[in-house]
């Protein structure tokens, strides 16, 4: 379903360029939940930007469907991207706009006609269980209310992928589950396909079914979770798997 093929993506930088990814090859299967999990600054968010595009590598090629979007002028990625929802740390709603009309929001730049909307936006806000926060606006809500605002927006465009950058760093542990459960829902009930970025790895146990760990932007492992062994081999996935209650800042600074 997604095909990254040696990722490498270079940002210039005052203290001159920093490789954030390099030569990353990843492929995702229809239905699975993959976490991409490392510590802070391991490449793990521009790698995921660059499914869609919204990071544009360097070097190597991204598959979606069997199509290559590297090579797809910008109107044309434009409406593959459609099919690829985005979720993010700080959740980004329009503060000025209701929760309906926040979940309006992304089929009106798509130009769906109104009457075809509502239905739409009725139907993904009862799946993120707000139905009754429709009027309500952002600063109403709470991290987690307002994270499954964002889920809802982000499957109003029927999407067949969704990109989840942190999507429960910004809450607390009980507001974290309902996160996940959510996902989990339209990942169970709809087939979406999802990618989420993580630093922590009970994220990862609590949802995911593959992951990928990283480290100063390259890809040092891939585990399959549903085997029932995993043995892991560098010393990072060794860390992160013995580690997966709580990954703070202290913890990754031991680490180093
Ligand atoms: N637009 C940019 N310009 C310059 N440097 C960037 C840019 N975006 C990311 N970087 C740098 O690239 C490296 C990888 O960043 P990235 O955000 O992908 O890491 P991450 O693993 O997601 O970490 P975090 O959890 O802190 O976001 C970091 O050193 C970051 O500072």
């Amino acid at each position: 379903m997604i095909t990254l093929n040696k990722i490498g993506k270079t940002f210039a930088t005052a203290g001159g360029p920093l490789h954030a990814v390099s030569s990353a090859s990843l492929t995702v299967e229809q239905g699975d939940i993959y976490g991409l999990i490392g510590f802070s600054g391991a490449g793990k968010s521009t790698l995921l930007r660059t499914i869609n595009l919204l990071e544009r590598p360097d070097e190597g090629t991204v598959h979606v469907d069997g199509e290559e979007l590297t090579a797809l002028p910008l109107r044309e990625l434009r409406k593959r991207r459609l099919a690829i929802g985005m979720i993010f740390q700080h959740f980004n709603l329009l503060n000025n706009r209701n929760v309906y009309d926040n979940v309006s929001f992304p089929l009106e730049i798509a130009k769906v006609p109104r009457a075809e909307r509502r239905p739409r936006i009725e139907s993904c806000l009862e799946m993120v269980g707000l139905s009754d926060k429709a009027k309500a606006y952002p600063a109403k809500l709470s991290g987690g209310q307002k994270q499954r605002v964002a889920i809802a927006r982000a499957l109003a465009g029927n999407p067949k992928i969704l990109l989840c950058d942190e999507p429960t760093s910004s809450v607390d542990p009980q507001t974290t589950g309902s996160i996940l459960a959510a996902l989990q829902e339209i990942n169970r009930n709809l087939g979406i396909t999802i990618v989420i970025v993580t630093h922590e790895m009970n994220v990862v146990k609590a949802i995911c079914n593959k992951v990928a760990v990283m480290e100063h932007g390259r890809i040092v492992e891939k585990f399959d979770l549903r085997e029932k062994h995993i043995v892991p081999q560098s010393p990072i996935a060794q860390y992160l798997f013995k580690n997966e209650i709580a990954l703070e800042r202290e913890m990754e600074a031991s680490y180093a």
